[in-house]
């Protein structure tokens, strides 16, 4: 089974395939492909080169990852788990912390570590790359470039870890989705909807989607809302991004707890269907659970 990563080697997408492979039990048969970024993650799930891909979704210090949010309109995909990381990153270098001049990292990683680089890189040019673990790559061509990257990325491209846990905040997590193309039962079949572990209630099943309401009026949203909140349906998430087609649409994200194969679920969808212009399903799962974090 073949698993869409964000590449090279040491990314925090690999770290999330490992987690959640080691969560369920399942180490072995797996090969990892390293894409160069989130749409290349999406595109090998969608030409069959991947069964399973694995993207960033959601940070606790710079919220929605766009592109992910994006693909998961555009594309064919089903989420059938997510798992959470724990971010520590790094500023890394081959050179002095004095020479660097340039520093390197994913839009979430420089993101995350903004304020660190404003109290201590003031000037210092910022580049963006497809990955955490490309800019630690490309940081062991030059002294005087820096990557932020995880403690994992240093030692695997031999560089040395400049600063330590430079994100603006201590507590730092990453929510990763686990994705196949939609209908592709070689893949979900160890996973199917009518999750076993979910019907003995080992785990809160989790349910996503994205709905497009038809036209823009008072209470229009309101409307849908309140098919969750009269059956008493915890939304744990909900989010609205441009619809790409006017300024001012919008679709709305929403995550929330129950299983599609709960009757209250069911029903929710089933009376929501005939109010909205578009209505998606991402999938349900199992909800990610850590009394750590
Ligand atoms: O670039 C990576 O390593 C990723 O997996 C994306 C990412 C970047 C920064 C924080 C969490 C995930």
């Amino acid at each position: 089974m073949i698993i869409a990563v964000l590449g090279p080697k040491g990314s925090y997408s690999e770290k999330a395939a490992m987690q959640w492979l080691a969560e369920n039990g399942s180490e072995e048969g797996y090969i990892l492909e390293y894409c160069d970024d989130i749409q290349d993650v999406f595109s090998s799930l969608a030409t069959g080169s991947a069964k399973i891909g694995i993207t960033p979704v959601e940070n606790s210090i710079e919220g929605s990852v766009g592109v992910t949010l994006d693909m998961l309109f555009e594309h064919d995909v089903s989420i059938i788990a997510e798992t959470v990381v724990a971010i520590e990153h790094c500023l890394l270098s081959r050179g002095r912390k004095k020479d660097i001049r340039i520093i390197l990292s994913h839009p979430q990683g420089l993101a995350q570590c903004r304020q660190f680089l404003k109290d201590h890189f003031k000037g210092v040019e910022l580049r963006t790359t497809g990955s955490t673990s490309h800019a630690a790559k490309l940081a062991t061509e030059f002294e005087e470039m820096a990557a932020i990257a995880s403690r994992e990325s240093a030692q695997m491209y031999g560089l040395e870890v400049l600063v330590p846990s430079i994100q603006d905040r201590e507590q730092n997590h990453t929510r990763f989705l686990i994705m196949i193309r939609s209908g592709d039962a070689a893949a979900g079949s160890q996973y199917p909807a009518e999750n076993p572990a979910v019907k003995k209630g080992i785990y809160t099943g989790k349910t996503s989607m994205i709905v497009g309401l038809d036209r823009d009026r008072p209470g229009a949203l309101y409307e849908i809302l309140e098919e969750f909140a009269c059956r008493k349906i915890n939304l744990t998430r909900i989010e609205s991004r441009p619809s790409k087609r006017a300024l001012g649409d919008y679709v709305f994200y929403i995550d929330l707890e129950g299983h599609i194969s709960d009757d209250i679920i069911k029903d929710a969808i089933y009376n929501i269907e005939s109010k909205v212009g578009m209505l998606k399903m991402l999938g349900s799962y199992p909800m990610f659970k850590n009394n750590h974090l």
